[in-house]
């Protein structure tokens, strides 16, 4: 699936953040978003995610294509590493032998028994990336995909995303490492700062 962006405007607590964003993301492409803190990496991933509403713009995919990995790893902590993946494994419709799958790609099969709220925070982290793996959804959303990570988690997480992108997928990300993913473009979005607006319904508008 393509993803298309364009002339899109998001905002946070009411603030507009970006704006004019325009890009194509083509299946079995991937895209780096590069900024500094606060610049609006996350509002902007969130926004694609349908979590909340543009500004203004167009978004080609509708949510229900993406994956979503957010800062939280969304797991449940009570569960354990394989039931978590069982768990979202039904939520979204995808195959149960995606679970096992998932493990070994990320190398969670030695911790399978153990739940959720007992994992360190990199194995946490790598349940949540393994989550993606069983959701069958071409486009991933994922913010700064690698915090905790260790340089062979790191990697493996890089090579679930080129078997993703190999096999028709799209992957969409905000990091602040060099992930090793030569074949990812960036976008910068320093040039996207959003300007201040005239409030919609102002006095320029009611008087003009
Ligand atoms: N819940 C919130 N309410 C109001 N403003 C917020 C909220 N969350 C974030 N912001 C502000 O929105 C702006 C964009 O934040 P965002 O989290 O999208 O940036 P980011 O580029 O992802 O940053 P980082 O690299 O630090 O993760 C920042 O100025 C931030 O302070």
């Amino acid at each position: 699936m393509n993803l298309k962006v364009r002339d899109l405007a998001v905002a946070r607590g009411g603030t507009p953040v970006l704006e004019g964003i325009c890009f194509d993301l083509p299946a079995g492409g991937a895209l780096v978003l590069r900024g500094p803190n606060g610049c609006g990496k996350t509002t902007l991933l969130r926004t694609l995610a349908g979590l909340q509403p543009p500004l203004e713009g167009m978004i080609s995919a509708p949510p229900e294509a993406m994956a979503y990995a957010a800062h939280a790893d969304g797991l449940k902590p009570t569960l354990t590493v394989a039931e978590n993946l069982g768990f979202w494994s039904a939520i979204y419709g995808g195959d149960p032998a995606l679970g096992a799958r998932a493990m070994a790609a990320m190398n969670l099969e030695d911790l399978s028994e153990r739940a959720a709220q007992t994992l360190s925070a990199g194995q946490k982290r790598r349940l949540g990336l393994a989550r993606l793996l069983v959701t069958g959804r071409p486009l991933w959303v994922l913010d700064e995909p690698t915090v905790s990570l260790d340089a062979g988690s790191v990697a493996l997480f890089v090579a679930a995303v080129r078997a993703h992108l190999a096999g028709g997928g799209a992957a969409l990300m905000a990091t602040h490492i060099a992930l090793g993913l030569e074949e990812a473009r960036d976008l910068d979005l320093t040039a996207h700062r959003a300007g201040p607006r005239a409030a919609p319904g102002g006095f320029d508008e009611a008087f003009a």
